[in-house]
């Protein structure tokens, strides 16, 4: 089950949702529209390492935007603190972002029930696309969970700004765990 705006707005009040900052204007039918903050990180290797942490340079959006190009993953965040310990997160793209061929997530759409962050965004272009910072690219829907809740404690709690990918820290865990 979705949850409606109006139901997004009186659980944002009770504080069952965490939206900061909130905007009445940015309810949606069926969800909650969010901003693309300041900084971008990109990888500056070619090849990326699921095993290493990759190196990457942070870069800030001008005012005047940015280019983003295809072929690269630039990482960017939301600038709205996001959660719930009540219901599921889903991020998707505003259609007015998409119809321009930018993708806000490399298949990574689902958030855990208790991550309250500025989640990371994956920005993937079809083709040339200048983008801006605080410009409206995505919408958070809410879902509810059936089942006990567990809440997320995992590596990227309480981080703020994109994210690079630490998927090499499962890794190591894994093989010293099967070794
Ligand atoms: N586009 C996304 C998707 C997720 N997240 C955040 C919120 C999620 O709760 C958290 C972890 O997501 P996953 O469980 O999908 O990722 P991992 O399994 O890699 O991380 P972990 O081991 O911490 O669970 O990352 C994010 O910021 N941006």
């Amino acid at each position: 089950m979705i949850l409606t705006g109006p139901e997004i707005v009186r659980q944002h009040k009770t504080g069952r949702i965490t939206l900061d900052p909130f905007f009445p204007e940015h309810v949606n039918p069926n969800s909650y529209n969010f901003r693309l903050g300041p900084t971008l990180k990109i990888y500056t290797d070619e090849v990326l390492d699921v095993r290493r942490p990759n190196a990457v340079r942070e870069v800030v959006i001008p005012e005047r935007g940015m280019v983003l190009e295809p072929g690269r993953i630039y990482l960017g965040s939301t600038v709205e603190v996001m959660g719930s310990d009540h219901y599921v997160p889903i991020i998707r793209a505003r259609s007015g972002i998409a119809r321009l061929g930018l993708f806000l997530h490399v298949t990574a759409d689902l958030i855990d029930i208790g991550s309250h962050n500025q989640w990371t965004l994956q920005l993937h272009a079809v083709q040339p696309v200048r983008v801006y910072p605080g410009l409206i690219v995505g919408q958070v829907t809410f879902w509810v969970p059936q089942g006990d809740v567990v809440l997320y404690s995992g590596k990227y709690q309480g981080t703020r700004g994109p994210q690079e990918s630490q998927i090499h820290r499962d890794f190591l865990a894994h093989v010293s765990a099967v070794a």
